[in-house]
């Protein structure tokens, strides 16, 4: 028989089962393990050099094309990461976030066929007021992705707890978030408002949005 496709075995994968349903029935996924302890910690490392050479930029909001850098709705600074350049341990990141992807194509019909990823360190002080990822005038933007790099040992007295908003039947709950090292957020870009609260302690992170065409 002409065979048009290939049999390529599938593979079903719990975490990532877990991920897409939560995400089905709370529009938010909370995954302690995604990365190993080893590669969160280099992964701050990496933060921290780059973040020495001044290679930051302060995070703007609006689009990409018409930024605005304004203190009082978030006071962040962002590296973004270039897949296409991206060292060993970065290239290890991107492999990760694309098998999640893959099968998220597979099994969810998503077409994520983009993503954009950035480095974030909160300086003591700091915060990001609710928003929505949308209100960055892109609504390709499907899914948010955090890794908080936090030293191990981070107080939820440090503060930078990012909080979820939910509105249903009128009324408003909210879940709050640490930002315990190795811990992965993912939730629905344009359904979830959220913000991070100020911090008081320096507060690490990477961020990124997996997005359709
Ligand atoms: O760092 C976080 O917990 C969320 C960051 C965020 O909301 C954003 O960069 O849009
Ligand atoms: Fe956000």
């Amino acid at each position: 028989m002409n065979q048009l496709f290939e049999d390529i075995p599938f593979v079903e994968n719990p975490q990532y089962e877990r991920i897409i349903n939560d995400i089905l029935l709370q529009k938010y996924s909370i995954v302690e393990n995604f990365f190993t302890p080893q590669e969160v910690m280099e992964l701050r490392q990496s933060l921290l050099e780059k973040h020495e050479a001044n290679v930051f930029k302060k995070a703007a909001i609006g689009n990409r094309l018409n930024e605005v850098i304004e203190k009082s709705v978030r006071g962040d600074v962002i590296l973004w990461i270039d897949e296409t350049r991206a060292d060993p341990l970065e290239a290890a990141f991107f492999a990760k976030i694309n098998s999640l992807v893959a099968y998220l194509n597979k099994t969810c019909f998503l077409g994520i066929a983009h993503k954009e990823f950035h480095y974030a360190l909160y300086p003591e002080g700091t915060f990001y007021k609710r928003h929505l990822d949308t209100f960055q005038n892109d609504d390709r933007r499907k899914l948010s992705f955090v890794c908080y790099l936090n030293e191990a040992g981070w107080l939820p007295e440090n503060g930078g707890e990012l909080v979820l908003y939910f509105n249903e039947q009128h009324t408003e709950t909210e879940k709050i978030i640490y930002p315990f090292p190795g811990r992965v957020v993912i939730f629905e870009s344009q359904l979830l408002e959220h913000e991070v609260k100020p911090v008081k302690t320096e507060r690490l992170s990477i961020t990124g949005w997996l997005k359709t065409h």
